[in-house]
């Protein structure tokens, strides 16, 4: 049988399973869709049994599309920040997943000391926000009986060991707001100002140093071992070859990701993105909404889906002088306005369905470009990844407003195939698969004039919602 790596993307919307050969052949994929709550405004719950069964049924779908293989490791790529508790005796979860978007905790984050912000800055890059897992843990520890918690990446251990081990990345770690990324492991002044025990957390582990083996998984059998964890937004860069300063990539998910790796730490905006034989760090903004403003935006103007809305958005040639600023749940990187909310700009009488679509999707572009706007010697090339990047519409919308080009992998699963190379290269085989990838390019067609205006337009549409002037 065919040796084959099992990857498993865990997202906001999808669990997917990619089989991956060692020479970066995409074997077989299966995925399967996970709910989303959200019981009150700001909250963002999701069932952590059912997103456990939504990663049992893309394996299943994808080893049932499979000639069969040998599974030689397990690579798990994972949605960021969100957090889970469980019962140590049970193993059974206790409480929802409290969503990476969800904001209950503002006001609470709010009422911390300001030289607290100083210490998680210049511990773990990051900032006081709501959007962190540690809030979201002291909320859970405070509201459940869980003695157990961690980031997804650990529930899937815990539950893909057979409830045996307790283990998270250190790139997973490095979102928590509790790990110092300096010092590679929890930073007890951190625990204790969130409140956070150091008994409940997983142990840290650098991110292809193994996570277990698998027992009693439906489907699998045991004693496969986990090789590679990494972050989703940091497994697409792997994915994407980018791992030296210099390079740049975006990914566009439910929110959006901009990632640039930096030589060395830098106290804010910076991220642990893996720990192997050495740890890479990266400059990262976090953009609260851009797939899930497509979508919304789909559904207010009564479309099935984004495609649709696309579509719709490619009948007109701009968007007619209107701006939809999609900060539903606030604004992310680089503004950090979480008081903001959305509003839509610019709009007359002579304004179409088409122009509210056009709008949206030149916001998601206009997002990426504030925040690369902020990256001190922006590198000129972007590689983008992500679902919404089969829209040649966005891509090159994204190129008009960067001023840049735009290479759009030619992959649907690249935080997948990240996490398989690791596993790969942890088991010895010689990789680098981002150099043989076929990219979409896209080359900038409108002048720096006219840029320059499309970007005042969205900055004054974006100054009238913000809070924090
Ligand atoms: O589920 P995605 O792909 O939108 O990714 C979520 C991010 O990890 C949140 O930081």
């Amino acid at each position: 049988m065919a040796p084959a790596v099992l990857a498993v993307d865990q997202g906001t919307t999808n669990s997917k399973a990619v089989l991956v050969s060692a020479d970066g052949s995409v074997l077989a994929t299966g995925s399967a869709p996970v709910g989303l709550s959200a019981p009150q405004p700001g909250w963002a719950e999701q069932d952590a049994d059912n997103l456990w069964r939504s990663v049992l049924a893309a394996i299943s779908s994808c080893l049932a599309a499979a000639e069969p293989v040998e599974i030689t490791g397990i690579g798990l790529s994972t949605q960021r920040e969100s957090v889970v508790g469980w019962d140590r005796r049970t193993g059974e979860a206790v409480g929802p997943v409290i969503g990476w978007q969800d904001v209950r905790t503002t006001s609470w984050c709010s009422s911390l000391p300001d030289d607290l912000d100083t210490l998680v800055r210049a511990r773990t890059g990051l900032r006081v926000d709501a959007m962190f897992s540690a809030p979201k843990l002291r909320w859970l520890l405070d509201h459940t009986d869980a003695d157990r918690v961690g980031t997804v990446d650990s529930w899937l251990i815990h539950r893909l060991t057979g409830c045996r081990e307790h283990l998270t990345d250190a790139g997973n770690a490095s979102r928590t707001l509790l790990y110092d990324v300096l010092e590679f492991g929890w930073s007890p002044a951190l625990l204790e100002a969130f409140g956070v025990p150091r008994s409940v957390l997983p142990d840290v582990r650098p991110s292809n140093a193994g996570f277990g083996v698998t027992a009693g998984v439906p489907g699998l059998p045991d004693g496969i071992p986990i090789v590679a964890v990494l972050a989703d937004s940091h497994a697409a860069m792997y994915g994407q070859g980018c791992t030296q300063a210099g390079m740049i990539k975006a990914t566009y998910g439910t929110g959006s990701s901009v990632m640039t790796p930096v030589d060395e730490f830098v106290a804010d905006g910076c991220t642990l993105a893996w720990l192997t034989d050495r740890p890479l760090y990266a400059l990262e903004g976090n953009i609260v909404s851009s797939g899930a403003a497509l979508a919304w935006t789909a559904t207010m103007l009564g479309l099935p889906d984004v495609g649709a809305l696309i579509e719709l958005a490619a009948t007109v040639p701009d968007a007619g002088g209107v701006s939809l600023v999609p900060a539903f749940a606030g604004l992310g990187a680089p503004h950090w306005d979480r008081a903001a909310r959305a509003a839509i700009t610019g709009m007359s009488s002579s304004t179409t369905r088409a122009h509210l679509a056009r709008a949206c999707v030149d916001a998601v572009a206009h997002q990426i470009c504030d925040v690369t706007d902020t990256i001190p010697g922006t590198p000129g090339r972007l590689r983008a990844d992500g679902g919404a990047t089969v829209s040649n519409l966005l891509m090159q919308t994204q190129a008009d407003l960067l001023g840049h080009p735009v290479e759009a992998a030619d992959v649907a699963e690249i935080s997948a195939l990240g996490v398989a190379e690791l596993a790969w290269t942890t088991l010895g085989a010689c990789t680098g698969w981002a150099a043989q990838r076929r990219y979409r390019s896209f080359e900038p067609a409108v002048d720096a004039a006219a840029r320059a205006g499309r970007r005042a337009e969205w900055a004054a549409a974006v100054a009238s919602v913000r809070t924090l002037k």
